[in-house]
């Protein structure tokens, strides 16, 4: 396959400290090689090898694609009625999340096909390039199973998320739904899986609860991450460190202890600033969790209940205004720390051999995506060395 040389880079972000200054390993003026998907070359425009065919980002800033490590795409219907009931002082509850389970239910897979590939096409637009999609709008055997196959006809990054609430039907015997989830319900969904996912918080599931659907998900070959500290102060933390989760999403309402543990791990803490904005909740204290060396990313959560948002620039400027990152912190987190909430070396870096997955924005440098919010500032997107 040929080599084609993106060219007129006015600031490429790597994320690798071998390449350039900073957090984002930063090159200015720059270029970069793409050959059979890959990064096959980057640095200074000057010093270019002769290509086969050019392309250029008309001095705009180049990245990594963003890798949105946290949605819930597989789903029918909207919720619109709650969010217009908080937005008037309603607090947020997960007993909404029985009516997108109803919806779901009741959706032929066409339908829910559609609406996947539909929000998948706003993520690519806003320049996400690998996208992490539970399910979890099922919560029967077949509809988990269900929502799964359709999420793997779009991505190898699928969470089974039967533990997301109690459905209504097993209200009186949480139990029974807790050995249908780390049995049956397991069984069905982890030939289509890679992660375990369960919603550890006020009105979901326990710490007890929690732990036996981590274990039973891992006995299965499948890795745990969490929903953890959304509503309020919890062990989700705790326990997402102690069972060693890949990542533990929302952290919102984090104690000392949690910040020490988290810092003493490999457990990201993946921030999703959409659900604070659409729920009207107070915001994570990221400056808090990057001051203590904890691995924080920044995702979506692009769900009809807390944030029905597809925009990872809009979760970068909340970030940065309303959470203490800087901007270099957020696009970092939204790229790098995505990719290390889903354990990928081969994304969030543009380096020799990473894949060529990236973003080109109409702005000559990454830090317009906060400075200038609800812009669309993403000009092109390549996936795996190709304009997408
Ligand atoms: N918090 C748990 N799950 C989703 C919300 C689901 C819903 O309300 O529909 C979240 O990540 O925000
Ligand atoms: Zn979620």
């Amino acid at each position: 396959m040929s080599a084609v040389l993106l060219d007129d880079i006015a600031s490429l972000v790597t994320n690798d400290p071998a390449a350039g200054p900073g957090l984002l390993g930063e090159v200015r003026g720059a270029a970069l090689v793409v050959e059979d998907g890959k990064v096959a070359w980057l640095g200074p425009a000057d010093r270019a090898p002769a290509c086969d065919a050019g392309v250029s980002a008309a001095g705009g800033a180049v990245l990594p694609g963003f890798v949105d490590s946290h949605t819930h795409l597989v789903f029918a219907g909207d919720r619109l009625s709650d969010f217009v009931g908080r937005m008037s002082g309603r607090p947020y509850a997960p007993d909404g999340i029985a009516s997108t389970v109803a919806a779901t239910r009741a959706a032929p897979d066409e339908i829910l096909t559609a609406n996947v590939a539909r929000l998948l096409g706003e993520l690519r637009a806003g320049g996400v390039t690998t996208v992490e999609v539970k399910s979890g709008y099922g919560l029967t055997v077949a509809d988990e199973a269900r929502a799964l196959m359709i999420a793997r006809q779009f991505t190898a990054e699928t969470t089974f998320l039967g533990a997301h609430v109690v459905p209504t039907e097993y209200a009186a015997d949480r139990a029974a739904y807790v050995d249908l989830v780390t049995g049956p319900m397991l069984a069905a969904a982890a030939p289509h899986a890679r992660w375990i996912d369960v919603f550890c918080d006020r009105g979901a599931f326990d710490e007890a609860e929690a732990r036996a659907v981590c274990r039973a998900g891992r006995a299965a070959g499948l890795t745990p991450r969490l929903h953890g500290n959304q509503l309020e102060p919890g062990p989700g933390v705790r326990l997402a460190v102690e069972i060693g989760a890949a990542s533990v999403d929302h952290c919102t309402h984090l104690t000392d202890a949690d910040v020490d543990a988290l810092a003493n791990s490999s457990t990201v803490a993946t921030l999703l600033p959409g659900a604070e904005f659409s729920t009207r909740a107070r915001y994570p204290d990221a400056r808090r969790l990057l001051d203590a060396g904890v691995t924080v990313a920044l995702a979506t959560d692009c769900n009809p209940g807390t944030s029905y948002t597809t925009s990872m620039a809009l979760c970068i400027a909340l970030a940065v205004r309303e959470m203490g990152m800087t901007p270099a912190e957020a696009v970092h987190a939204a790229t790098a720390g995505g990719a290390r909430a889903l354990q990928r070396d081969d994304i969030g870096v543009l380096r020799p051999g990473a894949r060529a997955d990236l973003a080109i924005l109409a702005a000559p440098d990454v830090g317009y995506l906060a400075y200038r919010p609800g812009v669309p500032l993403v000009a092109a997107v390549w996936k795996d060395g190709r304009p997408v």
